[in-house]
């Protein structure tokens, strides 16, 4: 994958994983996981329940250290940072979707997805104005008034995609993004995803069982008991 120019000057992807390892007691989540992730990159991580999908995902976003090995954003190790340096990453370069929207439960829609950009320095106004403009985009923007308590799972799912995006983050972090969401608000949501990554050059690091969803990425890694193995050619997984 080509490099941004900004990339190419530095040289420095934007997420890139060494020998990641994730032991839970017994269970090797991750098992030594190299991985380069550039702007403007989409993959799908993808594999069998357990393989470690998520746990890759959470290392790669420094929600959860690995136990060996490390992993870096833009070039700087996310297990050094301080908790306040990875909070401030998380609200302000990565966005996160997840199968199930985790909204503010106190705050309704508008408030939600303006939170990020409120925390990041933005005005009430122009927060509002640019969470208003991403409700539009998910279709909900009739519920900017309404409470997470208020709205239908998918709602809140596309919601929470609104949430996630409005702070232009440089990598998309989606972990079963469509789970609750029908067919047509899914394709919606995955078109949203790939646009930000075409328009903006930002990356997304999209997991999913689904191998259609999988489609949408440029690239899949496939995980197999926490390892990386090659992609199956041709063979339904
Ligand atoms: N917090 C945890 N404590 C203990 N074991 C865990 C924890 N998180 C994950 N595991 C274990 O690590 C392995 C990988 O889990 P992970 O959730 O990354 O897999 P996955 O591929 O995302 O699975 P699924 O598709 O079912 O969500 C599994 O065996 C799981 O049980």
């Amino acid at each position: 994958m080509e490099s941004s120019p900004s990339h190419k000057q530095s040289g420095t992807p934007l997420l890139r994983s060494e020998q990641l390892r994730v032991t839970y007691g017994l269970t090797r989540a991750l098992d030594g996981v190299d991985l380069t992730v550039e702007r403007g990159d989409s993959i799908a991580i993808i594999g069998s329940s357990g393989s470690g999908k998520s746990t890759l995902l959470h290392c790669l976003s420094g929600l959860v250290a690995p136990s060996e090995g490390r992993a870096w954003f833009t070039g700087r190790d996310l297990n050094t940072m301080s908790d306040a340096e990875r909070s401030a990453l998380r609200r302000q370069r990565f966005g996160f979707v997840f199968q199930f929207g985790h909204l503010v439960p106190e705050l309704t829609a508008l408030e939600n997805v303006s939170l990020n950009l409120r925390l990041n320095g933005v005005g009430r106004g122009p927060a509002e104005e640019t969470a208003r403009s991403w409700l539009r985009d998910l279709g909900v923007e009739e519920l900017a008034r309404r409470r997470p308590g208020e709205m239908s799972g998918g709602q809140q799912q596309r919601v929470a995609v609104a949430r996630a995006l409005a702070p232009e983050p440089d990598v998309i972090f989606a972990d079963e993004p469509t789970g609750a969401l029908d067919t047509a608000n899914g394709e919606l949501v995955l078109d949203l995803l790939v646009q930000q990554v075409r328009n903006r050059r930002c990356a997304l690091v999209l997991v999913t069982h689904d191998d259609k969803i999988a489609a949408y990425a440029e690239r899949e890694v496939v995980l197999r008991d926490g390892r990386v193995v090659p992609p199956a050619t041709g063979a339904p997984r």
